[in-house]
């Protein structure tokens, strides 16, 4: 595979800014591999500055459910964008995009839409915050919400591919008021609260966890969060950016059956734009300013053209949809295990929607440690082997392999055929 030119544009960018990208996770710190620059998409595929061609299972890291320049999302945004790219005043769009994620996400009462999911969390945390008047905050290990100060302790994704446990510049006033406890571990939450549990504001939780691979919620785990946040008089918030519309039509929550206090969006609500939001139950969220005391604000905060982009997204989308995302996601689960058996490849697969995690591991991960203790070397091998057979994936194992609506039958087999090769690769490499 030709691949010169993402070399030459990777050398230029370099100097320019740090590790030569905008986010961390695109300069891929933990792959053998220099990061390749794509130039277009178009549904399942996208298509790199040296004219490679990949089935796509990044989707810009999740917000692309539809798959890449879906028509009627680009017609509305070209549609918005001929009215001017802003006001800095209301418009019509964002009480339409409001409406609908009112309408679709059981727990949200009132919504306030920002430009990220990390102005979403660190957000949703101050108004925690304000509404309980604690300052303790409690968080998964291995879990990512944003880059946001309070958040970025025990983190997953890009500072678990980097391996930066805790990022310097975050003051240490402000970390040791983030207790963090091992995923899926009620017994460890209920310790924490034991100790803490009348100084804590809240629970944050991505209801299925994506940061650290794909690990969803065993068994009770998040029952087991709203019964003792409702205890103490602390709030739960679900941390929705990733599952948001992913795991399911009314979001993670809807399908699990629990219901926190606030949710944070992104992502699929934002259809490609920068969109973030916060939502949640209406007394909490009318602490929020001009009705409350919680100051928050952002001169492109519900942007028109980010907000069309998640209005068209979202109208998209239907029940229908989530039962072949489950499909497609089986077909991948079964060719996978299948090559992975045939090579006797220690291989686990979590499924959730249209979201999935493969470990190199035999044992179920169920939590960071176990996500970490998995083969890092096979993945760096089979990340490499299915990018050479057109294969987009994100770069870590700590990242979560996404579905769209426009990921074909076609496209599935091609996978599980270039998966099956990436294991014979590293079954011989063994030999
Ligand atoms: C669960 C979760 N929360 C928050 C964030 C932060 O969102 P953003 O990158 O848009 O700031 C992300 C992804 O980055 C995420 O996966
Ligand atoms: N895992 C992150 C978000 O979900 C990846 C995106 C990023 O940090 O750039």
């Amino acid at each position: 595979m030709n691949l010169s030119k993402s070399i030459a544009a990777y050398e230029e960018a370099k100097p320019l800014m740090p590790g030569g990208v905008n986010s961390p996770v695109r300069s891929f710190p933990s792959v053998d591999i220099s990061p390749i620059f794509m130039d277009h998409g178009k549904g399942s595929k996208v298509y790199d500055i040296d004219g490679n061609e990949y089935i796509d299972y990044v989707l810009s890291w999740g917000p692309l459910i539809l798959g890449h320049a879906d028509e009627q999302v680009i017609n509305f945004i070209k549609e918005t964008v001929e009215k001017g790219t802003g006001f800095g005043s209301p418009t019509l769009l964002e009480t339409k995009l409001a409406k609908l994620v009112i309408d679709r996400v059981p727990s949200v009462e009132k919504v306030r839409f920002v430009n990220s999911g990390t102005e979403a969390t660190m957000s949703a945390i101050r108004l925690a915050r304000g509404y309980t008047g604690r300052d303790k905050i409690v968080k998964f290990d291995g879990s990512y919400h944003g880059s946001a100060d309070s958040l970025l302790i025990k983190a997953g994704s890009g500072v678990a591919t980097l391996g930066l446990p805790d990022s310097p510049g975050v003051p240490a006033q402000l970390a040791k008021d983030t207790l963090t406890v091992p995923y899926n571990d009620t017994e460890r939450v209920a310790e924490v609260f034991k100790q803490y549990g009348h100084d804590i504001a809240c629970v944050i939780v991505e209801p299925v966890a994506g940061n650290m691979g794909v690990v969803p919620p065993v068994n009770g785990f998040l029952k087991s969060l709203r019964k003792i946040t409702n205890e103490y008089g602390s709030l739960l918030i679900f941390d929705e950016v990733m599952t948001g519309f992913r795991v399911a039509y009314h979001c993670a929550q809807g399908y699990y059956g629990v219901m926190p206090d606030l949710t944070t969006l992104g992502k699929v609500i934002g259809g490609g734009m920068p969109v973030g939001a916060y939502g949640g139950r209406e007394d909490i969220m009318s602490q929020i300013a001009p009705e409350g005391p919680v100051y928050q604000a952002g001169t492109l905060s519900g942007n028109p053209i980010a907000m069309a982009a998640g209005y068209m997204t979202l109208s998209q989308l239907t029940p229908d949809d989530y039962k072949v995302f489950r499909k497609k996601a089986d077909l991948l689960a079964e060719g996978y295990k299948a090559a992975a058996d045939q090579y006797e490849i220690p291989l686990t697969v979590n499924q959730a929607g249209a979201m999935m995690g493969f470990f190199f591991t035999d044992q179920p991960v169920i939590n960071y440690q176990r996500s970490k203790s998995s083969n890092l070397s096979h993945f760096r091998s089979y990340f490499t082997t299915m990018i050479e057979q057109g294969i987009s994936l994100p770069p870590s194992q700590f990242e979560g392999v996404f579905l769209s609506t426009r990921h074909s039958m076609e496209d599935i087999e091609k996978t599980i055929q270039a998966a099956a090769y990436a294991f014979k690769t590293i079954a011989e490499s063994e030999r």
